[in-house]
Protein backbone atom coordinates (compact mmCIF):
# COMPACT_ATOMS: atom_id res chain seq x y z
CA UNK A 1 0.00 0.00 0.00
CA UNK A 2 1.28 3.45 -0.99
CA UNK A 3 2.27 5.76 2.25
CA UNK A 4 0.28 8.74 1.75
CA UNK A 5 2.53 11.71 2.25
CA UNK A 6 3.56 13.70 4.88
CA UNK A 7 2.07 17.02 5.14
CA UNK A 8 4.63 19.82 4.15
CA UNK A 9 6.13 21.68 6.66
CA UNK A 10 5.13 25.28 7.42
CA UNK A 11 7.03 27.93 8.53
CA UNK A 12 6.24 31.56 9.76
CA UNK A 13 8.94 33.87 9.08
CA UNK A 14 8.36 37.49 10.74
CA UNK A 15 9.33 40.41 9.05
CA UNK A 16 10.50 43.44 11.33
CA UNK A 17 13.75 42.40 12.94
CA UNK A 18 14.12 38.86 10.94
CA UNK A 19 13.72 39.73 7.15
CA UNK A 20 13.70 43.83 7.39
CA UNK A 21 16.43 45.60 9.64
CA UNK A 22 13.63 47.57 11.91
CA UNK A 23 15.74 48.45 14.65
CA UNK A 24 18.82 49.79 12.23
CA UNK A 25 16.54 51.67 10.18
CA UNK A 26 14.84 53.50 13.48
CA UNK A 27 18.34 54.07 14.86
CA UNK A 28 19.42 55.74 11.58
CA UNK A 29 16.28 57.46 11.60
CA UNK A 30 15.98 58.76 15.27
CA UNK A 31 19.27 60.51 14.67
CA UNK A 32 18.84 62.33 11.37
CA UNK A 33 14.93 63.57 12.88
CA UNK A 34 16.16 64.67 15.98
CA UNK A 35 20.21 65.15 15.62
CA UNK A 36 19.93 67.04 19.06
CA UNK A 37 18.39 63.85 21.37
CA UNK A 38 19.69 61.70 23.09
CA UNK A 39 19.30 57.76 21.73
CA UNK A 40 19.65 54.43 22.33
CA UNK A 41 22.69 53.10 20.48
CA UNK A 42 22.10 49.27 19.57
CA UNK A 43 24.27 47.35 21.82
CA UNK A 44 22.38 49.01 24.37
CA UNK A 45 18.63 48.36 23.19
CA UNK A 46 16.14 46.33 25.98
CA UNK A 47 13.29 44.68 25.12
CA UNK A 48 11.33 44.66 22.22
CA UNK A 49 9.64 48.03 22.53
CA UNK A 50 12.05 50.62 21.01
CA UNK A 51 9.02 53.00 22.25
CA UNK A 52 9.13 52.26 26.21
CA UNK A 53 13.52 52.06 26.52
CA UNK A 54 13.12 55.28 24.96
CA UNK A 55 10.62 56.52 27.72
CA UNK A 56 12.54 55.65 29.98
CA UNK A 57 15.38 57.40 28.80
CA UNK A 58 13.03 60.41 28.82
CA UNK A 59 9.38 60.56 28.87
CA UNK A 60 9.18 62.58 25.46
CA UNK A 61 11.22 60.53 23.45
CA UNK A 62 8.57 58.14 23.47
CA UNK A 63 6.50 59.60 20.83
CA UNK A 64 9.47 61.01 19.15
CA UNK A 65 10.81 57.52 18.97
CA UNK A 66 7.34 56.21 17.60
CA UNK A 67 6.70 59.14 15.53
CA UNK A 68 10.06 58.04 13.16
CA UNK A 69 8.51 54.88 12.53
CA UNK A 70 4.80 55.97 11.95
CA UNK A 71 6.35 58.22 8.94
CA UNK A 72 5.37 57.74 5.60
CA UNK A 73 8.22 56.03 3.85
CA UNK A 74 9.72 54.42 7.02
CA UNK A 75 8.72 50.53 6.24
CA UNK A 76 9.72 50.95 2.66
CA UNK A 77 13.21 51.95 3.23
CA UNK A 78 13.91 49.14 5.98
CA UNK A 79 17.08 47.42 4.19
CA UNK A 80 17.13 43.27 4.41
CA UNK A 81 18.76 41.58 7.07
CA UNK A 82 21.73 40.21 5.72
CA UNK A 83 21.06 36.37 4.36
CA UNK A 84 17.34 36.66 4.80
CA UNK A 85 16.24 37.03 1.37
CA UNK A 86 18.43 34.18 0.09
CA UNK A 87 17.03 31.78 3.52
CA UNK A 88 13.60 32.11 2.27
CA UNK A 89 13.44 32.25 -1.29
CA UNK A 90 15.46 28.61 -0.69
CA UNK A 91 12.72 28.10 2.19
CA UNK A 92 10.19 28.23 -0.59
CA UNK A 93 11.84 26.04 -2.87
CA UNK A 94 12.31 23.29 -0.64
CA UNK A 95 10.70 20.03 -0.64
CA UNK A 96 7.65 19.33 1.80
CA UNK A 97 7.78 22.91 2.96
CA UNK A 98 5.60 26.36 3.20
CA UNK A 99 6.61 29.38 4.19
CA UNK A 100 4.54 32.31 4.75
CA UNK A 101 5.65 36.33 5.99
CA UNK A 102 3.91 36.43 9.87
CA UNK A 103 3.68 40.01 10.50
CA UNK A 104 1.92 42.18 12.89
CA UNK A 105 1.08 46.03 11.25
CA UNK A 106 1.55 49.21 13.48
CA UNK A 107 -2.01 50.00 15.35
CA UNK A 108 -1.63 54.09 13.74
CA UNK A 109 -1.50 51.49 10.10
CA UNK A 110 -1.96 54.11 7.49
CA UNK A 111 1.28 53.76 5.82
CA UNK A 112 2.60 50.73 7.49
CA UNK A 113 0.37 47.71 5.85
CA UNK A 114 1.02 49.13 1.90
CA UNK A 115 4.71 49.60 2.68
CA UNK A 116 5.12 45.83 3.85
CA UNK A 117 3.41 45.08 0.94
CA UNK A 118 5.51 46.61 -1.32
CA UNK A 119 8.39 45.50 0.15
CA UNK A 120 8.23 42.04 0.00
CA UNK A 121 7.03 42.46 -3.17
CA UNK A 122 10.58 44.69 -4.41
CA UNK A 123 12.83 42.18 -2.54
CA UNK A 124 10.85 38.59 -2.81
CA UNK A 125 8.73 39.26 -5.38
CA UNK A 126 4.98 38.37 -5.95
CA UNK A 127 5.06 34.73 -5.04
CA UNK A 128 5.70 36.27 -1.33
CA UNK A 129 3.05 38.64 -1.46
CA UNK A 130 0.58 36.10 -2.00
CA UNK A 131 2.04 34.91 1.28
CA UNK A 132 2.26 37.61 3.43
CA UNK A 133 -0.46 37.23 6.33
CA UNK A 134 -0.93 40.28 8.32
CA UNK A 135 -2.27 39.94 11.68
CA UNK A 136 -1.75 41.68 15.38
CA UNK A 137 -2.18 38.50 16.79
CA UNK A 138 0.06 35.33 15.71
CA UNK A 139 -0.86 32.98 18.08
CA UNK A 140 -4.09 32.01 16.21
CA UNK A 141 -2.10 30.81 12.66
CA UNK A 142 -1.74 27.56 12.47
CA UNK A 143 2.34 26.16 11.48
CA UNK A 144 4.88 24.27 12.84
CA UNK A 145 7.79 27.41 13.39
CA UNK A 146 7.66 30.42 13.94
CA UNK A 147 10.71 32.86 13.41
CA UNK A 148 10.29 35.48 14.96
CA UNK A 149 12.46 38.09 17.30
CA UNK A 150 9.64 39.22 19.61
CA UNK A 151 10.91 37.09 22.71
CA UNK A 152 7.30 36.71 24.49
CA UNK A 153 4.55 36.01 21.57
CA UNK A 154 0.78 36.17 23.23
CA UNK A 155 -2.52 36.09 21.80
CA UNK A 156 -6.17 35.10 22.08
CA UNK A 157 -4.67 31.20 21.71
CA UNK A 158 -2.64 30.25 25.15
CA UNK A 159 -1.19 26.67 23.10
CA UNK A 160 -0.08 27.97 19.60
CA UNK A 161 0.37 25.23 17.56
CA UNK A 162 4.13 26.71 16.46
CA UNK A 163 7.29 25.97 17.71
CA UNK A 164 8.65 29.78 18.59
CA UNK A 165 12.55 29.82 17.36
CA UNK A 166 13.30 33.51 18.83
CA UNK A 167 15.67 34.95 15.94
CA UNK A 168 18.36 36.96 17.28
CA UNK A 169 18.45 40.65 17.19
CA UNK A 170 19.64 43.60 19.16
CA UNK A 171 16.87 44.07 21.77
CA UNK A 172 16.91 40.43 22.75
CA UNK A 173 20.48 39.02 22.45
CA UNK A 174 20.78 39.17 26.37
CA UNK A 175 18.06 37.58 27.38
CA UNK A 176 19.07 33.66 29.18
CA UNK A 177 16.26 31.06 27.39
CA UNK A 178 14.51 28.24 28.98
CA UNK A 179 16.21 25.18 27.59
CA UNK A 180 13.66 24.31 25.93
CA UNK A 181 13.72 27.10 23.66
CA UNK A 182 15.74 27.26 20.57
CA UNK A 183 17.75 30.49 18.89
CA UNK A 184 18.50 31.38 15.22
CA UNK A 185 21.35 33.61 16.10
CA UNK A 186 21.06 35.01 12.38
CA UNK A 187 20.61 33.89 8.51
CA UNK A 188 23.59 32.33 8.84
CA UNK A 189 23.13 30.09 11.65
CA UNK A 190 22.11 26.28 10.45
CA UNK A 191 17.97 27.25 9.85
CA UNK A 192 17.94 24.09 7.80
CA UNK A 193 19.07 21.88 10.75
CA UNK A 194 16.30 23.77 12.52
CA UNK A 195 13.41 22.74 10.08
CA UNK A 196 14.80 19.10 9.39
CA UNK A 197 14.76 18.59 13.10
CA UNK A 198 11.20 20.07 13.24
CA UNK A 199 10.39 17.62 10.34
CA UNK A 200 11.75 14.76 11.77
CA UNK A 201 9.96 15.26 15.25
CA UNK A 202 6.51 15.28 14.02
CA UNK A 203 4.46 12.18 14.33
CA UNK A 204 4.10 9.79 11.28
CA UNK A 205 0.98 10.06 9.79
CA UNK A 206 -1.46 7.30 9.29
O1 LIG B 1 9.04 49.78 19.75
C1 LIG B 1 8.39 49.19 18.90
C2 LIG B 1 8.93 48.24 18.07
C3 LIG B 1 8.14 47.66 17.09
N1 LIG B 1 6.86 48.02 16.98
C4 LIG B 1 6.01 47.45 15.96
O2 LIG B 1 5.64 46.17 16.30
C5 LIG B 1 5.43 45.43 15.13
C6 LIG B 1 6.36 44.29 15.13
O3 LIG B 1 5.93 43.39 14.23
P1 LIG B 1 6.49 41.92 14.20
O4 LIG B 1 5.60 41.26 13.19
O5 LIG B 1 6.30 41.37 15.59
O6 LIG B 1 7.91 42.00 13.80
C7 LIG B 1 5.68 46.30 13.94
O7 LIG B 1 4.54 46.87 13.45
C8 LIG B 1 6.59 47.34 14.58
O8 LIG B 1 6.56 48.51 13.89
C9 LIG B 1 6.32 48.91 17.82
O9 LIG B 1 5.11 49.21 17.71
N2 LIG B 1 7.10 49.51 18.76
MG1 LIG C 1 9.67 41.18 14.55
Amino acid sequence: MERPRPSPLRVLVDMDGVLADFEGGLLRGFRLRFPQEPYVALAERRGFSAREQYGALRPDLADKVASVYEAPGFFLDLEPIPGALQAVQEMRCMKDTEVFICTSPLQKYRYCISEKYQWVDKYLGPEFVERIIMTRDKTVVAADLLIDDKDTIKGQEENPSWEHILFTCCHNQHLNLSPSKRRLHSWSDNWRAILDSKRNARPEQD
